[in-house]
């Protein structure tokens, strides 16, 4: 059986891997460890989910199935690189890919008119969104800036952009109507199974999802966000950018919220351009406009239009954007809005990334600009005014004095919110939605809806509670910091939370602990104040702001969430072993198809790799395993201390140069240790060659910079020519081999 699994995922992180993989398995072979790649890439799911449709030699296995199955043993060890979570646009833009490589596979069918094409649409929207993470995740999070990289963040600090009192920087959020107003929880004192059923106003019941099989003592909420409230808040909102002369910016989770979020980008999009959508609502009908896909795909459908009406259309738009607010822009030089794709939005990494920059997004000039930083549901919108009112009175944070916030996430078994989309309706009629006993009949929950309203559940089920409180107080007893739950008593599942975490944590040992519960925003403000002042403070939050907090903070501290450490211990025994907390970086694969660099760091999986392999050599007493595991980690540390990440411009180091580096450190490490003088024996003269070569190696990668690159593809790129691309140095290769 092999030792480690390593994930083959997409755009940036899989090129990164062309590189960095071939230097693993040389290095751990030495240890008798074998690493087998499972294929999670959306181009490897969508194959392996249709078959029926491909040739016998075109058919995949379902990697992410087999990891599934896998995480829940506990042999589970796992590096899962970051993996696009895609949107509707980008699911169309594979499907079409692949279907030009010869596959002959179903269009996406966006309106099913029979039942074969509502069984292929179920199976696209089972891989659209964050289909990857939920199904690994058997485990809760642990993410955490390591020593080294604090150390390295505080002595190169990156740039930081200083806040003004006077910014006019804000976030705008729900009162009333949304998520977190209407909520309502309870646990389950005896297992069960629950219908959720419509009943309309005539008495005719619509059963929206039936038999949800519930564990005893597992949380269930329910919520409705009101379409009309959210609505009025929009058009409202807007205005007000408009007159207080902010740029407007939506911020949604589109990917792991992927039944409610796109819903509200689509109301967002018609909101601005209400008059438009009047206007043409006909025609944008008859060429399938479907605003939830956003501005880029309206404009491609513009095209199919006579040049007159497309002409006019396209001038209306153009309007609307000269007399609405100002648009805050992804990329003002190629002119593409926060409207554009809902994908682009991402509130974790967009948020962060604004504060950082003093408050301000770009404007279409390319200029910074205040913003009005729209966040409609209210439940954790909190978090960032409190930042941001924290950021206008005490300035910006200082990443040379500025302390920690690592994180203990909620997150195993599809936990909360971020586990909701199969329970996810938008409503079609007014009536009553019921979330009905099936053994008793009791009606548990219950929302009085119209037609629009978007309603949901959630779950969580109680082992992964028990396990997150231990996981809390295991790591404030290592770390000794103080640890904080933010959960709010006045929200309902909070509230129900909170029962557990206060019944759990005495039967742990928290003696000598500084262990508090408060709500976000007082957390917040708690946190920040000792951040300012370089004190460490652990966030033990739920499954949402686990991602939120895990790119804020690191986005602040160390500048990227990509040197994060994101361990998931397994519920079951297994490790899985996420690498930073970012994504796939597009803009990455834009500029390595552009000019041969590719900046990709890969710093999360150099640290995700050292705990697997310490984890392997725990386990299985592979001593030579843990030996390899800790010369990785002195080597990150000689990388980080010589800066050898790489660098944002062409000609310069790229990822491939940092991998180099990397293996020149581990094999120094190697041959300078004396816990085992086997691997001592092996990397010696392999270190000797690295350096002596070094000057050489180097220069080859640097010449195959500087040019475009074509790797036969985006979302299935040519494995013989990313092999080629990603490794470009035939000395390096030819040393590797002789391991
Ligand atoms: N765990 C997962 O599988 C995750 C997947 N995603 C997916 O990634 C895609 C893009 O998401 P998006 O929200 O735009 O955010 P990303 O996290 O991909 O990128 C945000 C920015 O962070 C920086 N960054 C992130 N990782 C690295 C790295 N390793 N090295 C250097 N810089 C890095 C880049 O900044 P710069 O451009 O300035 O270099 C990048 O543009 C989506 O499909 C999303 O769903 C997102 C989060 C987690
Ligand atoms: O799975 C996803 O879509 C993103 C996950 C994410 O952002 C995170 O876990 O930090
Ligand atoms: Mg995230």
């Amino acid at each position: 059986m092999p030792n480690i699994f390593y994930t083959k995922t997409d755009e940036a992180p899989a090129l990164a891997t062309q590189s960095f993989l071939p230097i693993i398995k040389a290095f751990s072979k030495t240890a008798g460890i074998s690493i087998e790649t499972k294929d999670i890439s959306l181009a490897g799911r969508i194959l392996a989910a249709f078959p029926d449709f491909l040739s016998a030699e075109q058919q995949k296995s379902d990697d992410l199935e087999a990891l599934g199955t896998l995480a829940k043993s506990p042999d589970a060890n796992i590096i899962k690189l970051p993996n696009i979570s895609a949107s509707i646009p980008q699911l169309k833009e594979a499907i079409t890919e692949l279907q030009a490589k010869g596959y002959a596979l179903p269009d996406y069918p966006d309106e099913p008119e029979n039942n074969k094409q509502q069984e292929i649409k179920s199976r696209y929207d089972k891989i659209k969104g964050s289909a990857v993470n939920p199904v690994l995740r058997e485990g809760n999070s642990d993410r955490r800036a390591p020593r080294p990289i604090k150390n390295y963040a505080k002595k190169n600090p990156h740039s930081m952009g200083a806040w003004e009192k006077s910014s006019k920087t804000h976030v705008a959020t729900m009162s009333s109507g949304d998520f977190r107003s209407n909520e309502i929880s309870l646990t389950l004192p005896e297992a069960t199974s629950v219908d959720i059923r419509l009943t309309n106003e005539r008495g005719e019941v619509d059963i929206l999802k039936s038999g949800i099989a519930l564990q005893k003592g597992e949380i269930i909420d329910a919520t409705v966000m009101r379409r009309a409230s959210l609505l009025e808040f929009l058009k409202r909102e807007f205005e007000n950018a408009r007159k207080e002369g902010t740029l407007l910016s939506l911020h949604l989770k589109a990917t792991m919220m992927k039944v409610s979020d796109p819903i509200i980008f689509g109301h967002a999009l018609e909101t601005y351009f209400r008059d438009v959508f009047d206007q043409y609502g006909d025609t944008f009908e008859k060429i399938g406009v479907d605003a939830r896909e956003g501005l880029e795909i309206l404009f491609n459908k513009l095209r199919s239009l006579p040049a007159e009406e497309h002409n006019a259309i396209s001038s209306a738009l153009q309007k609307a954007m000269q007399h609405g607010p100002s648009l805050a822009m992804v990329n003002s030089d190629k002119g593409i809005t926060n409207l554009h794709v809902p994908s682009d939005i991402i509130i974790d990494a967009s948020m962060p990334a604004m504060i950082r920059n003093s408050g301000q997004m770009w404007n279409s000039k390319g200029e910074p600009q205040d913003t009005k930083a729209v966040i409609p549901d209210s439940s954790y919108a909190g978090i960032y005014q409190a930042t941001i009112d924290f950021c206008k009175t005490h300035g910006a944070f200082d990443p040379k004095t500025m302390g920690t916030v690592p994180n203990v996430g909620l997150m195993a078994q599809k936990a909360e919110e971020y586990g909701s989309h199969d329970k996810t309706f938008e409503i079609a009629e007014s009536g009553t939605v019921e979330v009905v006993d099936k053994e008793s009949g009791k009606v548990l929950i219950q929302h009085q809806v119209n037609p629009g309203d978007i309603w949901r559940m959630c779950q969580v089920k109680d082992a992964p509670v028990r396990d997150w409180v231990k996981l809390a107080v295991t790591r404030a007893r290592a770390t000794q910091t103080p640890a904080i739950f933010w959960l709010d008593e006045k929200r309902a599942h909070d509230a129900e939370l909170i029962k557990k975490v206060k019944a759990y944590l005495p039967e742990l040992d928290i003696a000598g602990l500084d262990i508090q519960i408060c709500d976000p925003v007082e957390a917040t403000k708690r946190t920040l104040h000792r951040l300012k002042q370089g004190k460490d403070t652990i966030s033990v939050t739920g499954n949402v702001l686990r991602d939120y907090l895990t790119d804020l903070f690191p986005i602040l501290e160390v500048g990227t969430s990509a040197k994060m450490l994101s361990i998931v211990p397994l519920m079951n025994g297994g490790g899985l072993f996420e690498t930073g907390a970012g994504g796939s970086a597009p803009k990455h694969v834009e500029q390595f198809l552009e000019e041969g660099h590719l900046r990709w760091d890969s710093l999360g999986e150099f640290m995700a790799l050292a705990v697997s392999l310490d984890f392997l050599g725990n386990k299985y007493k592979n001593s030579k395993a843990m030996v390899l595991g800790s010369t990785l980690d002195q080597a990150t540390e000689q990388f980080l201390e010589e800066d050898r990440s790489p660098s944002r411009k062409v000609g310069e180091l790229d990822t491939r140069g940092s991998h180099f580096y990397l293996a020149l450190y581990w094999a120094k490490a190697l041959a300078d240790q004396s816990d085992n003088l086997e691997l001592k024996d092996k990397f010696s003269p392999l270190a000797e060659m690295l350096e002596s070569q070094k000057e050489k190696i180097l220069q080859e990668l640097l010449d195959a910079q500087g040019k475009p690159q074509d790797i036969g593809g985006y979302y299935l790129p040519d494995p013989q020519m990313i092999k080629e691309a990603m490794r470009p140095s035939t000395t390096l290769n030819k040393i590797l081999d002789q391991l």
